[in-house]
């Protein structure tokens, strides 16, 4: 998937969210309803439908060009559909996408700190871009550093990060605005073991507040992670469940073996 910034929605007043339709707070986070898109005749996602649950941990997997960024910039509202539509938090992307984006966060594979701001400087920046307040902006930034262990680098320059770090940072980045969806992109790429270890630490701190829809290759990555996993190629959904849902339907015995196998050119084919 190719690296994307954060979006800025724009200024909302006191920082806070307001639900927006009585569907806000009840069913799932996001609905995929026959959803397609398409770059000239190249159909880059194929009549997806599929459901992820509030507070889900949701892993979404294939092979290079299988339509995983595709489908997260529709779901992020940076793309319109083809045909087809999704729901997320109960509001369509074909009518909804201004007040979706509002609502949602991407942390992208190429992080987008600010090189020359420190780590402090970097995290307000964004809650102020998304309508907080100096104060409110301040006080999630602490929030955001005391959750990711960042506090004692506040005032250094990203620049000055470890990958790790850097990441961790990145990841607050998305956090800071408070997204009922976060969509994370290759978010322990290039990191060593323990960092990568580290920051699925954090990351399964996520686990049933917020619904997390994590894009990866790193097989091992969405089994530790995922409650559930879609596994797409050639912008088709060729299975979706708990890693013990492909084992069984595919007869492997291992993940990987599982995804191979779904992911085969004449599989679903
Ligand atoms: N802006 C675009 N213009 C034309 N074709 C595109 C564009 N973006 C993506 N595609 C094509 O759509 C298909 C899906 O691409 P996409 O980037 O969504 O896949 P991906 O699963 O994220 O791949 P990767 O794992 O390699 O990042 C590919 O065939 C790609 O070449």
């Amino acid at each position: 998937m190719a690296g994307q910034t954060i979006h800025g929605p724009g200024r909302r007043p006191g920082g806070e969210r307001a639900p927006t339709s009585p569907l806000d707070t009840a069913g799932p986070a996001i609905e995929l309803d026959h959803l397609t898109k398409s770059y000239g005749k190249r159909v880059a996602v194929d009549d997806l439908s599929l459901t992820v649950g509030r507070g889900e941990f949701f892993g979404l997997l294939g092979s290079n060009g299988a339509g995983k960024s595709t489908l997260v910039r529709m779901l992020c509202g940076l793309t319109a559909p083809a045909s087809g539509d999704a729901r997320v938090l109960g509001m369509s992307l074909r009518t909804d996408a201004t007040a979706i984006s509002r609502r949602v966060n991407l942390s992208p594979q190429e992080t987008a700190v600010a090189a020359n701001l420190s780590v402090a400087e970097n995290l307000e920046l964004v809650a102020r871009l998304y309508g907080a307040s100096r104060a409110e902006a301040r006080s999630r930034a602490l929030d955001v550093m005391e959750s990711l262990r960042l506090g004692d680098r506040a005032r250094d320059r990203a620049k000055s990060l470890s990958g790790g770090l850097e990441r961790r940072l990145s990841l607050g980045m998305a956090l800071i605005t408070k997204p009922d969806v976060v969509f994370l992109d290759e978010p322990t790429l290039g990191l060593d073991v323990r960092s990568r270890r580290d920051l699925w630490a954090l990351l399964a701190g996520l686990k049933g507040t917020t619904t997390v829809v994590l894009t990866t290759h790193q097989l091992e990555e969405a089994e530790s992670l995922c409650d559930r996993i879609a596994i797409m190629r050639d912008g088709r959904l060729r299975g979706v469940g708990a890693v013990a849902d492909h084992l069984a339907s595919t007869g492997a015995a291992t993940f990987e073996d599982a995804f191979l196998a779904l992911t085969d050119e004449e599989a679903g084919a």
